[in-house]
């Protein structure tokens, strides 16, 4: 059985509730909303305040040396089950939803941990329908919004029924699947907005082949970060609140998250199975190709459900706020010292933009701001709370002040900081972090092809150069670098790195059946202006066209 640890890390606070334990109650990162249930927060998606929903307790998995031999449904129901209570989805029904989440997947293992040398493995985590890391949370996320949605809606007719308006930003990755997870579900609109040119052929072709009424693929004249900033906007905007329900699927989501935890406990076993000198106990470190911070804090909340875990390191590509507060404690759009003239070798030859986002080899990370180091920042600032002496309510009210003042900061001075010492170091014990160019992303990519056979997607060689270097620092301890996508999704890159090498066919060594065609299929996709107002008209224009065609 598991016991409960506070946010903190400290002894176990009284239970109030005794339907929900606290680690399946929520609240916001700003302070604003308290005591909510899992249901509410995944279909609300962003709180009231703006802020993101974290459980108010992290529970401690005290037994999770016992789950070393589950599937990974098996070890997913252990882990959701802790965040959410039997008497808001019953045990059965998680159960159900949960495998038919990993049906969907190529690889019996759904997240295979494939050695790549002397104490490197590599997470492959793109077995999912989309060939991305996002498929393990959003083919869940979309399972779980329609069992809410027919539960709410039993009986209910036409436009009595609750219609989830999901509104999502994508640089390429999360809008295809959350499209495969939502796709044709009843009682459900799809709004992905994507910037415009600045995601890889496929990645556009695999959102804007699917044809299905309920799914809108919206390219947005401008980055990811103005698509996100969109979505916030229309989250905050009480006219649209009033007359459509939305939804999120970013990792805003808090149920994005969850979900994510799993793997890096399957992998934890994974790793003990295949080596003989790693015992369950030993330390392992993480290594996450990093841009949003969704798939990283997954690994945070595994750690502090206490899964050995040395460190997690952090990789970013050239778009490099989170190494730079790692390195400086400030956290700022643009570096103190102004834009950096130096670009990333992007395949067209595009540097950096206007905008400060440089247009890298991957361009899935190509972002300014994280929107999970928020929650992370909670954390961060409960923690230094706690320290000064005064009860569990004072601390967590203080921790939402904190953090609504940092991101008011960064909205309006575009950056804060620099945070306080204790902050710091308690982030700096946890993680490290890594930057790593375009050229070195090239570098990596060839290497393992030419040392092991191996072709990584340029987001997974990120990741793997910063391995190498984090073992440098190491010792023995083993590191698992994560592989957020496959090769194929980024050809071009990949293309680069490899064309001159011999014996390299992309056609027959890289690129997946499910690949060939797409390019013939029809497509369907509106062009939008970097303008909340004008795609909050154009979402309720649609909802209502697709509302009037089902209901009459
Ligand atoms: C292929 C790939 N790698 C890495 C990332 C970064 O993950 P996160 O945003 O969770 O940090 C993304 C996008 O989220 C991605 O699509
Ligand atoms: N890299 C992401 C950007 C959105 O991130 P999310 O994890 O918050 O959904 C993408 O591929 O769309």
């Amino acid at each position: 059985m598991s016991n409960r640890v506070q946010a903190n890390g400290s002894s176990p606070a009284s239970q109030a509730d005794t339907t929900h334990t606290a680690s399946q109650r929520y609240l916001s990162t700003r302070g604003d909303d308290i005591g909510l249930s899992f249901e509410e927060v995944v279909l609300k998606g962003l709180a009231s305040d703006g802020g993101l929903y974290i459980p108010e307790e992290i529970p401690s998995a005290s037994n999770w040396e016992s789950w070393k031999d589950l599937s990974f449904a098996d070890l997913a129901y252990e882990i959701l089950s802790l965040y959410i209570s039997p008497t808001e989805i019953p045990a059965d029904d998680l159960k159900t939803i949960i495998n038919k989440s990993y049906s969907t997947f190529r690889a019996p293992d759904i997240t295979p941990l494939v050695p790549l040398k002397d104490n490197l493995y590599l997470l492959e985590l793109f077995h999912g329908p989309t060939f991305a890391f996002k498929d393990v949370a959003l083919q869940f996320l979309g399972n779980l919004f329609e069992y809410f949605l027919v539960r709410r809606n039993e009986g209910k007719t036409g436009r009595d029924r609750y219609h989830l308006t999901v509104v999502g930003a994508t640089s390429g990755d999360t809008g295809s699947a959350a499209i495969y997870g939502l796709r044709g579900k009843k009682d459900v609109s799809v709004f992905m907005l994507h910037p415009k040119g600045r995601v890889s052929p496929i990645q556009e072709l695999q959102m804007t082949t699917v044809l299905d009424k309920n799914v809108h693929n919206l390219a947005v004249t401008g980055n990811f970060d103005n698509c996100q900033d969109i979505v916030k906007a229309l989250f905050a905007d009480p006219d649209i609140n009033s007359t459509l329900k939305l939804g999120a699927v970013n990792s805003i989501n808090w149920a994005r998250i969850l979900a994510q935890i799993v793997y890096y406990f399957h992998s934890y076993f994974s790793l003990a199975k295949r080596s003989d000198s790693f015992k369950l106990g030993d330390k392992v470190r993480f290594v996450v190709p990093t841009g949003n911070f969704g798939d990283i804090l997954a690994g945070y909340f595994a750690f502090r459900m206490g899964l050995p875990i040395d460190r997690l390191v952090i990789a970013t590509n050239e778009n490099d706020i989170l190494d730079r507060f790692w390195k400086t404690g400030r956290y700022e759009k643009q570096p103190a010292h102004g834009k950096e003239a130096e670009g990333g070798l992007a395949v067209d030859g595009v540097k950096a933009h206007e905008d400060g986002v440089k247009e890298t080899l991957s361009p899935a990370m190509d972002i300014l701001v994280s929107s999970n180091f928020e929650r992370l920042l909670w954390f961060l600032a409960y923690q230094f709370a706690s320290t000064a002496g005064m009860d569990d309510e004072w601390n967590k009210k203080q921790a939402g002040q904190e953090v609504a003042s940092w991101l008011k900061d960064l909205k309006t001075k575009g950056g804060f900081g620099p945070v306080y010492k204790d902050v710091l170091e308690t982030a700096r014990k946890n993680f490290e972090s890594e930057r790593v160019s375009d050229e070195q992303t090239l570098e990596t990519i060839k290497k393992f092809h030419r040392d092991v056979g191996y072709v990584l997607d340029p987001h997974s060689a990120v990741g793997v150069e910063a391995a190498l270097r984090s073992a440098a620092r190491a010792g023995s301890v083993p590191h698992i670098a994560l592989s957020t996508a496959h090769p194929a999704k980024f050809a071009g890159a990949v293309d680069v790195a490899l064309k001159d090498e011999e014996g390299f066919d992309f056609e027959k060594k890289v690129l997946p059946a499910e690949f060939v065609g797409l390019d013939k299929k029809e497509k369907r996709v509106s062009e939008a202006p970097n303008d909340w107002k004008a795609v909050r008209e154009l979402v309720k224009a649609q909802v209502e066209e697709e509302l009037r065609a089902e209901h009459n």
